[in-house]
Parts: C-alpha cells; sequence; structure tokens
C-alpha cells in the first residue's frame, strides 16, 4: 500500500517534471530576450526601483508585453520586485551589457541559431559512424567556421598564443603579445605553458600532440606545462557538477572528438 502511493507520488512528479524538458529552453530564450532589450542595463541607470511605465518607456517597447516577460523573469528571480517597481539582482547585473563581470556576449553566442543547430544533430556524434555534431550542421569544424565568421572569431579566443585569424582581431592588452600560429606545428617559446579549456576541444592523440609541442616549447630544466579544465567526477553532486556535465555535452556538441575530462584522464 505505501509502495503504492508512493509510486503514485512519483509518477504524479514525473509529470510535472517533464514539462521541464518540454520548455526548458524557454527560460534560456526569455533571458536572451532581457538582454536584447536591454533590461538589466535599463534598470542599472535608475537609482531605485523602477515602475513597468518608466521602464517601458525608457527601452520602447509596450508595458502589456513587458509585464510578461518581466513577470517571468522575476518568478526565475532574475529581477525582484519592490514595493513599487523592478529591482536589479546580483544575476541581472552579469547580464548587463558592460558590466564588469557579466556575461551577455557569451550567452547570446552559445544560443545564436548557428551555435545552437549542432545540438539538434548530438545523437549523430554518439552514433560513432555519423559525422560530428557541429560538421553535420555546418559542414565543417567549429575552428575552420568561426575562421570565416568575425563575430564568432572574438568568442572562442581570448588567448595570447592562437590561431592567425583569432588573434588578428584579439583586442591589446598591457603586457601581453599575441602570437598567432597553429599548436599542432609549434607552439611559440615560454617558461609556461598555460592551457585553459584547450585539451577538452580534442582527442587523446591530439591532446599528447598538443603537450608534446607545449614541451618542445618550454625549458626544458625549468618549463611547466599549466592544465585548467573542469574535471567530471562520476559520483559528484556539488552545485558545480551540472556547469561540468554541461560542459561535457557542449564539447560533444561543438568538437569533432572533444569531452571533458574525468580524473583518469590526467
Ligand atoms: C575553448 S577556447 C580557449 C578558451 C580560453 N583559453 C579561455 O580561457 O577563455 C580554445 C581555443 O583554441 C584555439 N585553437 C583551436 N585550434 C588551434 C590550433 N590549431 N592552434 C592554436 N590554437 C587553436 C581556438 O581558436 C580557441 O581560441
Amino acid at each position: 500500500m505505501e509502495g503504492e502511493i508512493s509510486r503514485k507520488e512519483e509518477e504524479a512528479e514525473a509529470q510535472v517534471d517533464v514539462w521541464k524538458y518540454v520548455y526548458e529552453f524557454v527560460d534560456t530564450t526569455v533571458v536572451k530576450c532581457a538582454i536584447e532589450l536591454g533590461i538589466p542595463d535599463a534598470l542599472e541607470t535608475r537609482d531605485g526601483p523602477t515602475i513597468l511605465s518608466d521602464l517601458s518607456s525608457s527601452i520602447g517597447c509596450s508595458p502589456s508585453t513587458l509585464h510578461h516577460i518581466m513577470r517571468f523573469l522575476l518568478h526565475h528571480k532574475i529581477f525582484k520586485e519592490g514595493l513599487i517597481g523592478y529591482l536589479q539582482t546580483p544575476l541581472s547585473r552579469l547580464l548587463m551589457k558592460n558590466g564588469e563581470k557579466s556575461l551577455p556576449d557569451f550567452l547570446l553566442y552559445a544560443n545564436d541559431p548557428e551555435m545552437l543547430a549542432p545540438w539538434h544533430s548530438l545523437s549523430a556524434r554518439v552514433l560513432a559512424n555519423e559525422s560530428p555534431a557541429f560538421e553535420s550542421a555546418h559542414g565543417e569544424d567549429v575552428w575552420r567556421y568561426a575562421a570565416k565568421n568575425q563575430a564568432k572569431r572574438r568568442l572562442l579566443g581570448f588567448n595570447n598564443f592562437d590561431l592567425p585569424h583569432v588573434v588578428s582581431v584579439t583586442p591589446d592588452c598591457v603586457g601581453v603579445v599575441h602570437v598567432g600560429g597553429d599548436m599542432f606545428v609549434s607552439v611559440s617559446k615560454a617558461d609556461v605553458a598555460y592551457l585553459k579549456w584547450v585539451l577538452h576541444d580534442w582527442d587523446d592523440e591530439e591532446c599528447i600532440e598538443i603537450l608534446r609541442k607545449c614541451r618542445e616549447a618550454i625549458p626544458k630544466d625549468k618549463g611547466k606545462v599549466i592544465i585548467i579544465e573542469a574535471v567530471v567526477e562520476e559520483d559528484k553532486n556539488d552545485k558545480l557538477e551540472y556547469v561540468r556535465l554541461t560542459l561535457d555535452m557542449v564539447m560533444m556538441a561543438h568538437t569533432n572528438r572533444g569531452l571533458q575530462m574525468i580524473e583518469l584522464t590526467f
């Protein structure tokens, strides 16, 4: 009897949870809409709570449609509501176009229709006999594709050593020299080779080749290679495991053979 009740409860919960997967993209899409409308930036310029009519006139849209968007975003705690209007939260400040730590460009890039297309071919990556997801969607790998697209080039590369077409659009930075090259051919000489989120794009043989080129680039006696990667651990269930597992999926959708590392890989 008890077992029967808990099975029914589980089934009822599942019937609610399944909607999360049917329409989960809506959360991101509405946040994207808020960034495009400049809602976080508009609220930031106000000193205190902002009422709907002021917000709608400052971003130039109808209050009635904006009300629906804001209701959804309040529910998701992206913004909060004071007694007389909307207020920023630490989360909405991360969505400001020029905020110190904000990520709107990355969110818009990750959710750009061209970057979403490979996700529809994720099963192709799993079925080994099919083309990689990104190639199935765009006919070439992510690096060749980015080489032809100015906006994506900027977002794909921040390193000082990167492909020539990436460094050609990397902004100047005091004390940093941008060097263009192909790490499978050679890496510029340095005391330390710092690889952040690089190896996860490649398979084991390619990673070994990259590391070999790094070894050739650093001094034999005191050179160092520092690798920064999110490490997925099967039985870990802390708050950030979700991010690590999502990055693993991103590697499957956007690279030919890359995967997020597990501890054993090291
Ligand atoms: C995931 S991004 C690195 C992210 C960056 N380290 C950071 O912290 O944001 C991988 C980088 O590898 C670069 N890349 C891809 N193929 C390369 C190659 N053959 N030689 C050099 N760099 C390459 C890409 O242009 C891209 O900038």
